[in-house]
């Protein structure tokens, strides 16, 4: 299969290291990791390790793929839509947190599958990625069902190694991946606690109150999320994932833009489609946006 790997930084990198063991792969990347790539190719270290050789560039436009998938931060999806749509690509699966495929959708008319991913990745160079977790990939059909284009994919993904899961009901899968980042990772960043660290404090009602919100407009969506199953994920995640720092708090702690816009505003922005107030979500999306202005970052 001929992939582009739009926005190759951590997570991009790593699976298109990984899927360039098979197939014909291109990272969409910015210098001097894509001229390093190009020279000298991609080690992926820690617990997957490999040397590939992916084809990589700086050029957004102009590129020819079977699929491309879209590893941006989810506030830079509109660009990354804006360049694909002058290409020629197959389709599109997102691998991002938060809900970016509608933004995809509304702007390309290739078909665009809804994917998560629990894979950890950090680019410690150039040209050099650490594999921090062995997750899942999970993809599917955006409005849920059987899909023949998501099997191929998902049989593409396997063929490199890929943990990789084709699922029928991604829309309740990535509106409980949203209430559980909902509820960890504004409130992680805004504590400055690990995951761990929401067990045990009033923090932990917080969490849950974000995450039944987000289940409630779930819901409003024709969604089937309990709220009792979105309040569980939330506890699961904290519990699997309680050394971790969540993507959220790493990029308060580096002075970065969040994805509290495509993660807690996209909550708030939904219910008020329908009418309703998610008031946690709500001060969360309010307080991070306030940092990142009175940081400067836009
Ligand atoms: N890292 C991880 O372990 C995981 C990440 N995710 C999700 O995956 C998404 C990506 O995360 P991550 O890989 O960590 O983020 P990164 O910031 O490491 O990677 C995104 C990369 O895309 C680049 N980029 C953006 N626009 C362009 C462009 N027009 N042309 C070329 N390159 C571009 C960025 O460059 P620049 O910064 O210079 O703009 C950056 O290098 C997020 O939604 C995240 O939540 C999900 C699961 C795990
Ligand atoms: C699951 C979780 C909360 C793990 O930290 C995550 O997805 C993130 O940090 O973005």
């Amino acid at each position: 299969m001929r992939i582009l790997v739009f926005g190759a930084g951590s997570l991009g990198t790593l699976v298109g290291g990984l899927l360039a063991s098979v197939h014909d792969v291109t990272l969409v990347a910015r210098d001097p990791h894509a001229a390093r790539v190009s020279a000298a190719g991609l080690d992926i270290v820690g617990a997957e390790s490999a040397h590939a050789s992916p084809a990589a560039t700086t050029a957004e436009s102009g590129h020819s793929a079977d699929l491309a998938l879209v590893t941006v931060k989810s506030f830079d999806t509109a660009r990354a839509a804006d360049a694909l749509a002058d290409c020629d690509v197959g389709a599109v699966l997102s691998l991002q947190n938060g809900l970016t495929e509608e933004t995809l959708a509304a702007r390309l008319d290739d078909p665009v599958l809804a994917g998560t991913a629990t894979y950890g990745a950090r680019l410690v160079e150039p040209g050099r990625v650490e594999c921090t977790g062995v997750g899942r990939i999970v993809l599917g059909a955006l409005d849920g069902g059987p899909d023949p284009l998501a099997e191929r994919v998902g049989k593409a993904f396997r063929d490199a190694g890929i943990n990789t899961l084709v699922a029928t009901d991604m829309p309740r899968r990535r509106w409980e991946k949203l209430a559980v980042n909902a509820g960890i990772n504004a409130v992680t960043a805004l504590s400055r606690v690990e995951n761990g660290a929401l067990r045990s404090s009033d923090a932990n009602d917080l969490a849950h109150r974000a995450a039944r919100e987000t289940a409630r407009v779930a819901r409003l969506e024709r969604v089937s999320l309990p709220n009792r199953v979105a309040r569980e994920a939330v506890d699961r995640v904290v519990e699997k994932t309680a050394a971790n720092r969540s993507s959220m708090l790493q990029d308060v702690a580096a002075e970065k833009r969040t994805e509290v816009d495509a993660i807690n505003g996209a909550v708030v922005d939904i219910a008020a489609e329908h009418g309703f107030e998610v008031p946690t979500n709500r001060t969360l999306a309010a307080l991070l946006r306030a940092w990142e202005r009175g940081e400067g970052i836009h």
